[in-house]
């Protein structure tokens, strides 16, 4: 294959996607969300890490059996005095990791805070995963992974540790939150299509219908989209002639 066809391939595969969806990564200051999207972003731990001032945004594409997932993220500050900036962030968002640190008893506290805001701000159909983050510190650990994991049990979200520190379980979060919104998808609790869902379709599904003529989603969505919502027409205007 020539070069430059096998760099067209490579750029297609890297930025299409089937679905892109909105995440928020939320929870008390220095429990570690920076970090941990980091360590998902780049695969390395963030030294000197700083507090997040607002919200700053990063995104990765992930892969999921046949569908590659594109996520957009964004890490909120935890600290109090920004609190009503990153909440205007929480609107759409379809995933939410909520952090807390389990060698800090007081960032486990107050979970229940930072889950009734994003269920109330978030998409109705918000998948939400507690993360203890720091779990490399064991000798330090205030907070029960059998406590942990009732208390998700009870409010009804995923729970898992994490090392942001040695990568330990980082990617695990956030493949589980999509997984369960691409099964939302399936079954037909969650539609992209309607605003506010915190999912939308990518241009990998527009590319296939253009080409196709219809939209072949496999088992993932057996609903068809409306031929009018992919159809995009570009007409030329040349300088000094009449457009249209
Ligand atoms: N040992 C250990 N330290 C961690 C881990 N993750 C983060 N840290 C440290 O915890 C501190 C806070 O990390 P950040 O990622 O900045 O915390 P944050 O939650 O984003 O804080 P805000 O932006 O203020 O909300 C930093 O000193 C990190 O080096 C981890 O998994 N293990």
């Amino acid at each position: 294959m020539p070069l430059d066809d096998f760099e067209a391939d490579a750029t297609e595969l890297l930025e299409t996607y089937d679905f892109l969806m909105k995440f928020i990564i939320i929870g008390e200051a220095g429990t570690g969300k920076s970090c941990l999207l980091h360590q998902f972003t780049h695969n390395s731990f963030k030294d000197h890490s700083q507090h997040t001032i607002g919200v700053e945004f990063s995104s990765r594409t992930v892969k999921l059996g046949e569908k590659r997932i594109k996520l957009q993220l964004w890490d909120t500050a935890g600290q109090e005095r920004f609190r009503s900036v990153t909440r205007s962030y929480y609107r759409g968002a379809a995933g939410a990791i909520l952090v807390y640190d389990i060698t800090n008893r007081d960032s486990f506290a107050n979970l229940s805070r930072w889950l009734s805001d994003a269920r109330a701000l978030a998409s109705p159909h918000l998948v939400t995963v507690l993360v203890g983050n720091k779990s490399d510190r064991e000798e330090d650990r205030e907070v029960e992974w059998a406590e942990a994991s009732r208390w998700a049990a009870e409010n009804d979200v995923h729970f898992l540790e994490t090392s942001s520190l040695t990568g330990d379980n980082v990617e695990a979060p956030f493949l589980l939150a999509a997984r369960s919104i691409l099964l939302a998808i399936e079954s037909g609790a969650l539609d992209p299509d309607k605003a506010g869902s915190g999912v939308s379709y990518g241009d990998r599904a527009l590319r296939r219908v253009n080409s196709s003529s219809r939209l072949s989603f496999g088992s993932l969505s057996g609903r068809p989209r409306k031929p009018n919502t992919v159809a995009l027409k570009i007409k030329r205007w040349i300088p000094g002639t009449r457009c249209c």
